[in-house]
């Protein structure tokens, strides 16, 4: 908690304030809520090749989510040519994150443009600035937290034989992004666990038996 960086949450919480589309975006996702739209939110985290993109199509197509993965958002940022795309690109092939405004601001946009009430937020939060700047700039908390865990071994392993072309699944950037979720994105998960948002699901298991143990966790949903 005391190693946040406190300068990078200070910066995106003044560039917040000082942007006004950033203000006008957060005061129609409130709006939507208080209009009778609450905008349901669950962040779903894991470690890198936990399989947390796998489950989440199956949650789609069950319980009607809309998908966000932060990672995708980043990578079409790339892709779309953005000014902030070759920094974006450097970042993701470092295992590192990216700055939290870069990312919050994508799934804003996202959120607003998805229509939906409910939304599976993937990768996201991943570290505490992420946490904290997105509780300031758009004060939704989720509901609960999805986390996906799995053994080390097992997620390098999927991650090596995923073949989708990722800049990022390579032994060196995986082993930094391993390094990464241990120390950025654990204490995440931990914050969380101490307010008892935590719902654990045992993600070495095969596939459809993971999503068993999510379905019981969505069908119980309130
Ligand atoms: N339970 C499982 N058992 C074995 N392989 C799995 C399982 N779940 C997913 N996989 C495979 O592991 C690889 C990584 O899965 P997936 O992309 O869903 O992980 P992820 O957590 O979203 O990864 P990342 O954070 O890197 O995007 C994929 O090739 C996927 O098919
Ligand atoms: N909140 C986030 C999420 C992702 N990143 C960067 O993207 C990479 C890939 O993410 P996946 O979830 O698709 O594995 C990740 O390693 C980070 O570099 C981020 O910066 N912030």
């Amino acid at each position: 908690m005391f190693s946040l960086n406190h300068g990078g949450i200070l910066v995106a919480m003044s560039t917040a304030m000082d942007d006004p589309d950033v203000l006008t975006e957060k005061k129609d996702i409130n709006e939507n809520m208080l209009g009778g739209k609450k905008v349901k939110i669950i962040f779903v985290l894991g470690g890198p090749g936990s399989g947390k993109g796998t489950q989440c199509s199956n949650i789609v197509e069950h319980f009607g989510f809309i998908h966000l993965s932060a990672g995708e958002l980043l990578r079409a940022e790339i892709n779309s040519g953005s000014e902030n795309g070759t920094m974006i690109d450097t970042i993701i092939t470092e295992g590192k994150i990216v700055p939290s405004e870069i990312t919050i601001k994508l799934l804003q946009e996202a959120i607003i443009k998805g229509g939906n009430d409910k939304y599976i937020i993937d990768g996201f939060p991943r570290n505490e600035e992420n946490r904290v700047v997105f509780e300031s700039v758009i004060s939704i908390s989720p509901e609960f937290v999805l986390f996906f865990d799995c053994s080390e071994e097992e997620m390098e392993r999927r991650l090596l034989g995923r073949n989708q072309g990722r800049s990022d699944d390579n032994i060196e950037t995986i082993r930094k992004r391993l390094k990464v979720f241990v120390e950025s994105s654990l204490p995440v998960i931990e914050y969380y666990e101490s307010k008892g948002m935590v719902k654990k699901i045992d993600a070495t298991k095969p596939a459809p038996e993971v999503f068993e143990d999510v379905k019981a966790i969505f069908t119980h949903m309130a």
